[in-house]
């Protein structure tokens, strides 16, 4: 879809030319922008104000070296990376990804989407992301803390409970997260809440490991319920083994779903009498196996590989939590001739464009990613908010606060699509009453 609107499109045209090599980004950045073209016409005070502009641009990207020595006592060199993209409605915040892809512009995508999402959780965060490109697969857990001290040596000096509180993503779980917390600690000699997504031992909130994956649900049981439709009996496929994926298929089980898929980077496992999450979980949390692995204690299950093969597999309901782009527009059409009616994203922009065209042109119920999947960042910000009271609260109140945030996210992204003339199209929704918020605190606060 070609931008109509001149001041929009030549926006646009600037970014690509100063982002040329970061194709993530840019795609990100496009969507936002289409779905913005009728805001731009309503609100030329925004416009005014060079809102546009300055959200399209971070306040500030940081990249180091990260030096650490391996086993066999070599020295190793990672790049590391922090986007603090806006502050406009709060501190920076948002995970950290340690994965080998990892460059400028995949921070910056995830960054960008992060402040969008973060204004639609209604808490007060601004958005941020950070990673490097070191690969945990296969290290040692000395290695992994060695990488995660070496990280915290640069990373601390920029952040701070009031200035940017980085949490979990790809690759960076509570392991990682307590290596950074220590560390992080040692150098400042502070006890504060830097990070999220912390043990429970040291200040971490119940259901923030949980979160993501559970709130996917609780959006899309929302969205299904307001089209006439359930979990109930449906047949869902769940991309990923990971974080997201494996709370996603909890929930999705636990509403009366039955998820027959799951996958990792080298391939998926496809069990018809639905997946014994207790095996997966043990897989993946606890021994750091593949998931070809689940094939060997489960005969009526068989394993293929290639990830995106996955979408072949016929279901009513499409979970997405693995990674971005890695449903593309045949998967999607593969999808919708198989019958699916519903993609709803765990991961961060799972979908590419083409993708995406696909579901809409087809009446595909579509989630998307920064609104179906804000349920962890927006349990991170419960976790800030307990850390500042110096309280901790029970199971049951964070997970009825998760469930009424994701709730309210669902209802604003309708509305506002409504509003707008575009109902249905959630995206369109969540874009725009994502960026309505920051763009109201951007406006008050000044050119800054
Ligand atoms: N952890 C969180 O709270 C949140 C995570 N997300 C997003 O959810 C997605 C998954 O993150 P986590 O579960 O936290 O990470 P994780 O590291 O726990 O799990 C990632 C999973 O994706 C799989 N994977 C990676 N590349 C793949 C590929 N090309 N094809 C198939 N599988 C692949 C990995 O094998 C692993 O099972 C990411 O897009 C992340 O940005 C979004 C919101 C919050
Ligand atoms: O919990 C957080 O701060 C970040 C979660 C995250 O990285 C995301 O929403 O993509």
């Amino acid at each position: 879809m070609a931008l109509k609107n001149e001041y929009l499109s030549n926006l646009l045209e600037t970014v690509k030319k100063r982002n040329a090599a970061e194709p993530e980004f840019i795609q990100a950045v496009t969507e936002v922008l289409e779905s913005l073209e009728p805001v731009v016409e309503k609100r030329p005070d925004l416009v005014e104000a060079g809102v546009f502009e300055r959200l399209v641009e971070p306040e500030r990207q940081l990249m180091f070296r990260v030096p650490w020595v391996d086993d066999q006592g070599k020295v190793q060199v990672n790049r590391g990376f922090r986007v603090q993209f806006s502050s406009a409605i709060g501190p920076y915040k948002g995970g950290i990804r340690l994965h080998p892809s990892v460059y400028l512009g995949i921070i910056k995508f995830l960054g960008f989407e992060q402040v969008l999402k973060n204004s639609l959780t209604t808490l007060p965060m601004g958005g941020g992301k950070g990673g490097s490109d070191f690969d945990p697969k296969g290290k040692s857990d000395g290695e992994i803390m060695r990488f995660c001290q070496s990280f915290m040596t640069e990373l601390y000096r920029h952040i701070g409970a009031d200035t940017d509180v980085p949490a979990g993503d790809i690759g960076t779980g509570a392991r990682e997260v307590g290596y950074m917390y220590g560390q992080y600690k040692r150098l400042a000699n502070e006890f504060t809440g830097i990070l999220t997504g912390k043990g429970l031992t040291y200040g971490g909130s119940l259901v923030r490991t949980e979160a993501t994956g559970y709130g996917l649900c609780y959006f899309t049981d929302v969205m299904l319920k307001a089209n006439g439709k359930s979990f109930e009996g449906q047949t869902v496929v769940v991309s990923g083994s990971g974080n997201v994926s494996i709370y996603a298929v909890e929930k999705a089980v636990e509403m009366g779903a039955k998820v027959v898929a799951m996958s990792d980077s080298n391939g998926y496992i496809h069990d018809p009498n639905g997946i014994d999450l207790a095996c997966v979980k043990q897989l993946k949390e606890v021994e750091r196996r593949r998931i070809k692995d689940y094939v060997d204690t489960h005969p009526g299950a068989t394993y293929k590989e290639g990830s995106t093969g996955i979408w072949t597999i016929p279901c009513d309901i499409a979970l997405p939590c693995a990674t971005q782009n890695e449903i593309d527009k045949a998967s999607a059409e593969i999808l919708v001739k198989n019958g699916c009616y519903c993609v709803s994203e765990g991961a961060n922009m799972p979908s590419t464009p083409e993708a995406i065209e696909v579901y809409l042109a087809n009446g595909v119920l579509y989630g998307p990613a920064k609104a179906a999947n804000a349920g962890g960042v927006a349990t991170s910000g419960l976790e800030m908010s307990q850390n500042s009271a110096r309280l901790s609260w029970t199971f049951e109140e964070v997970d009825q606060k998760l469930k009424n945030i994701m709730h309210n996210i669902f209802k604003n992204c309708d509305e506002t699509a409504k509003a707008y003339g575009m109902e249905g199209n959630y995206m369109a929704g969540a874009n725009i009453a994502g960026f309505l918020k920051v763009a109201e605190a951007m406006k008050a606060q000044g050119c800054v």
